[in-house]
């Protein structure tokens, strides 16, 4: 635990202790000052230990996340369990009035994300903040403000990359959209403030290193705003080679490059190399430690997070329906007509 000064020490339980659950198990002990993680929880028997153990750690260790969410030595509650336990872990958070950071997706599908905002908006103020953290990596921060004095003109297209070495032989076509796509489903209509108007999802020749039926992979997804903007996006979750995010925004004057992280490049033997990632860990980094940070700084003081909230999940989620929708219908063009924004989610 970092005391950084004398503000309010943070009590945080984490629940699920995977692999982001590890990495923000490190940074929120080591990284981010003034938070105590006082409880852990997993459901493999013996999991959440063992990582305590190999970072040095003491904290309870909690095998149901109920009693984690009720221990009145926990002031907040991070998510960072499975997918399909998202929904159970938030609502419980929230029943006990207790602020809330869940790592993306919010939960499965628009219902559920609809539940959660309803549950929160009982409180009267904003108890939660979604892992979508690439609104706080510098490089995004950057081209948005680029856009939005017009650096490039009024952007028309966006030509999107989302690659991952590898994931789970069991990793299917909904975690591609909810679990990989959703970042840049979740990012694109912020970063262009444009809604969209429709969604298409459809597959190609699929790679040989698939490994189970229930993939589409590579997919191309691709969306168009209400302000007349083209999105290509490639989500290809075995590509071999690394860990490659593209971003480029196409205007009328110019275009936007994402940069990659800063590797060191190499002449050496007759040949020029740099090497390439190969996860989101080190990519996004620096994004994860300024979400949190932002994060505990609100919620330490009493203060409701002002990071992308449950209803930028719900948006993301309604989206990530259609695409779905799309996919099982060989790429047919799903519309999508969004709820206003409500008041209690605009920013103040
Ligand atoms: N923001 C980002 O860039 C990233 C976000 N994620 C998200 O974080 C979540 C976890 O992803 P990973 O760490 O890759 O998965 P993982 O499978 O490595 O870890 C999930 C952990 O949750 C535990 N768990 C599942 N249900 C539980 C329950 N009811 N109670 C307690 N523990 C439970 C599992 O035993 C497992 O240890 C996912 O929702 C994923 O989308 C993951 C990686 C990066
Ligand atoms: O959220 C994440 C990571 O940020 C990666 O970008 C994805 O590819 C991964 O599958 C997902 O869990």
């Amino acid at each position: 635990m970092k005391i950084m000064s004398d503000i309010k020490v943070t009590k945080v339980g984490i629940v699920g202790i995977g692999f982001i659950g590890s990495d923000h198990l490190h940074r929120l002990t080591k990284t981010i000052a003034n938070v105590d993680v006082t409880a852990v929880c997993d459901i493999v028997p013996g999991k959440a230990q063992k990582e305590l153990d190999r970072q040095g750690l003491k904290a309870k260790d909690y095998h149901d996340y109920h009693d984690l969410v009720n221990d009145p030595d926990v002031d907040v509650v991070v998510c960072t369990a499975s997918n399909e336990a998202h929904y159970e872990i938030v609502m419980a958070a929230l029943k006990a009035g207790k602020f809330c950071f869940c790592e993306k997706p919010l939960a499965l599908d628009a219902n559920q994300c609809m539940d959660i905002v309803k549950e929160e908006q009982k409180h009267g103020r904003r108890m939660l903040q979604v892992g979508f953290m690439r609104h706080y990596a510098p490089e995004y921060v950057q081209m948005k403000k680029m856009i939005d004095d017009g650096t490039i003109g009024h952007p028309l297209m966006m030509d999107e990359r989302h690659y991952n070495q590898t994931q789970p032989e069991e990793y299917d076509s909904s975690r591609s959209i909810i679990e990989t796509a959703i970042h840049e489903i979740d990012l694109d209509h912020w970063l262009l403030n444009d809604d969209y108007k429709d969604i298409q999802v459809f597959g190609v020749r699929k790679s040989k290193y698939v490994q189970n039926d229930q993939i589409q992979d590579p997919m191309i997804v691709m969306m168009n705003t209400k302000g007349g903007v083209n999105i290509y996006l490639e989500v290809y979750v075995r590509c071999q080679y690394g860990y490659d995010i593209k971003c480029d925004v196409i205007g009328e004057k110019g275009v936007l490059e994402l940069p990659t992280v800063p590797q060191v490049a190499t002449r050496l033997n007759a040949e020029y190399s740099t090497a390439i990632l190969t996860d989101w860990k080190a990519r996004f980094e620096s994004a994860y430690d300024i979400e949190f940070r932002d994060f505990i700084n609100h919620v330490s003081q009493d203060e409701s997070p002002v990071g992308p909230s449950a209803w930028d999940g719900y948006i993301a989620a309604v989206t990530a329906d259609a695409a779905l929708q799309s996919l099982a219908h060989d790429g047919e063009k799903v519309d999508l007509d969004f709820p206003e924004r409500p008041a209690f989610y605009v920013e103040k």
